[in-house]
């Protein structure tokens, strides 16, 4: 799978296992930075680097890290058009994919190890949205329907 991934400076060392792993296993990985993680920069800048790329078409997913995950998950849900789930589980990397299309996958590199960062990463691209069940379309059909509603005329979606 193309995927695209991104992470600031606390994330950084995870990134670079989870882009080798990801390479080695076959995919084909877009890196969008942080490139060191010496700068103390800021995690916005990367939720929205992968949330563009997404939208612009470059990959399908994608993958953000910063410290805890929260505030890339908070920037990237931003965006129309992304679905961002912080998942240190693997139920909830291939549940947030099947019943509410998660495009983006985000992890804490502050609270989780990269050997299950691995498995994470592993049921999130294995997993695929169950659009025939009903009750997810509905759901994901609100979930949109959110989001057209409260999206502003420079493209976000928060009306603060
Ligand atoms: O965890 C984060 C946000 O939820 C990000 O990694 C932030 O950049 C984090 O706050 C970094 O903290 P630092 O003290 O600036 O390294």
């Amino acid at each position: 799978m193309k995927l695209v991934i991104s992470a600031d400076h606390a994330g950084f060392p995870l990134k670079e296992d989870v882009r080798a792993y990801l390479t080695k296993a076959g995919h084909e990985i877009v890196d969008l930075g942080a490139f060191n993680g010496n700068n103390p920069d800021d995690y916005p800048d990367f939720a929205e680097l992968v949330g563009n790329a997404i939208n612009e078409g470059v990959a399908k997913r994608g993958i953000l890290i910063c410290g805890s995950g929260v505030g890339v998950c908070v920037a990237a849900n931003k965006i129309p058009g992304i679905r961002a789930g912080m998942c240190h589980d693997t139920y909830s990397a291939h549940q947030g994919v099947e019943h509410d299309d998660m495009n983006v996958v985000v992890l804490g590199a502050r609270i989780i190890g990269a050997a299950l960062a691995y498995e994470v990463v592993d049921a999130f691209i294995g997993a695929k949205f169950q659009a025939t069940e009903e009750r997810f379309k509905r759901r994901f059909n609100k979930v949109m329907a959110i989001e057209a509603k409260y999206r502003c005329g420079d493209g976000s979606t928060s009306k603060a």
